[in-house]
């Protein structure tokens, strides 16, 4: 059995172009006689994109939900499984870990430890923790050819030293609480997702949400946006509104700055990094109407802080992955939002920019009155909650409980 290899890169290169390399059989021969499998974001969507267009259901998932009604964990493991079925040689597996439970993880390592016996594993890693035990020879890219990974140590020095650009209106109507669930039930259809769920955040806090894949936390999370439109039957106070009160989508999304991974999928156009952070004051995408003097010396202060001035005027488009997410961040904060949501935020991130991000949100923690809801499988060494919601899954919908 040839050896296992990884290879360990940045958020900068370019993923799709390296999987067509790795899968050309131009640096590893050995792989030119085999028949191979490419488990990756990519491959996930273009199955979604084969459901969407021509109704195929290629994939099956646990649940029997179509992909793209499934969580992002139960994806890849319906991906995985469907991968397997067809019995590859060799498969390369590209950031394997992300968005799945500590369960799941455990299950996918121990199912991959097996196949290697005899398979061939290829993985492509932004996380150093993510490269599999059994992996023998893990490279990185210099121009744009694998050499063998040597360690080096870690810098820890602060990238943010700015304050924190202050609030457009310095007096703000205040909530408290911000938010409140009262015995919160969902269902789909026959299938219970959570149950009676109670659940209150105040002003300022910083709040992990925790729980095992599918159980229910986008689904929490969607009500509080109010993107869910379950939530005009559940007993929820959203900012001083009670729900169902009359209130619009709108009266609860401008309390609210909004992330998440998948954020990075929906800016297509050519805006700048400049008119992406101003174009938070007005929650659109691209700028419609000129902001006022002190909304742009608010984003001076953003692009300031983010390092980024002297390449305000680039396309937002062109900046690697972890810089676009800075960008987003700093979208979502400008108003100061009672409240930032930041759903699984460092998905698909490299160890320095998730650190990156991780200085920034601990920064936002400290020195606003922003609340966060922060959801993530993973936990990142340097992000700090101060309180964890934890969901719990059950036959008649998931409870949840603050640890
Ligand atoms: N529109 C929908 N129709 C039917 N089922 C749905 C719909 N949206 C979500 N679900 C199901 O509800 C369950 C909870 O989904 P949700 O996305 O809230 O879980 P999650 O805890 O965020 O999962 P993950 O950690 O994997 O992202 C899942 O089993 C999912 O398949």
């Amino acid at each position: 059995m040839p050896k296992h290899k990884a290879f360990y890169i940045s958020n900068t290169e370019n993923k799709k172009q390296l999987l067509k390399q790795i899968t050309s059989g131009q640096w590893f021969k050995e792989i030119n006689t085999l028949k191979g499998a490419v488990f990756s974001d990519f491959t996930v969507n273009a199955f979604i994109e084969e459901e969407t267009r021509h109704g195929q259901f290629d994939v099956q998932t646990a649940t029997t939900n179509s992909l793209k009604n499934s969580s992002e964990g139960e994806r890849k493991r319906a991906l995985l499984q469907h991968i397997l079925k067809s019995k590859p040689e060799y498969i390369v597996l590209d950031n394997v870990f992300d968005c799945l439970d500590v369960e799941a993880q455990t299950n996918i390592e121990t199912t991959l430890t097996q196949l290697s016996q005899h398979t061939q594993i290829i993985q492509v890693a932004t996380r150093k923790r993510d490269v599999l035990d059994f992996i023998e020879d893990i490279y990185v890219l210099e121009d744009g050819e694998p050499k063998l990974y040597v360690e080096t140590a870690q810098t820890n020095h602060k990238h943010f030293t700015q304050a924190l650009p202050q609030p457009y209106e310095l007096d703000r109507e205040t909530f408290n609480p911000l938010i409140q669930l009262n015995n919160v039930s969902v269902s789909y259809g026959e299938r219970p997702i959570i149950k009676n769920i109670n659940w209150e955040i105040k002003p300022g806090e910083f709040w992990q949400l925790i729980g095992p894949n599918g159980s229910g936390k986008s689904t929490i999370l969607s009500l509080i946006s109010g993107d869910n439109p379950k939530g005009y039957m559940a007993d929820m106070t959203l900012f001083g509104i009670k729900k169902g009160s009359g209130e619009t989508v709108w009266d609860i999304k401008k309390h609210i700055g909004f992330y998440t991974s998948e954020m990075l999928r929906g800016f297509k156009r050519r805006d700048t990094i400049e008119s992406m952070i101003i174009s938070g004051f007005v929650d659109s995408i691209g700028l419609y109407s000129y902001p006022t003097d002190r909304q742009m010396r608010i984003a001076q202060q953003w692009i300031s802080l983010l390092n980024m001035s002297a390449i305000k005027d680039k396309s937002f488009q062109f900046l690697s992955n972890g810089h676009k997410r800075l960008v987003l961040i700093a979208r979502a904060m400008v108003k100061h939002p009672p409240l930032l949501i930041l759903d699984e935020p460092t998905n698909g991130l490299d160890d320095t920019d998730s650190q990156l991000f991780s200085e920034l949100v601990n920064k936002i923690a400290q020195e606003s009155d922003t609340a966060i809801i922060y959801v993530s499988h993973r936990k990142e060494d340097f992000i700090k909650p101060d309180f964890v919601f934890e969901l719990t899954p059950h036959p008649n919908g998931s409870v949840g409980r603050s640890l």
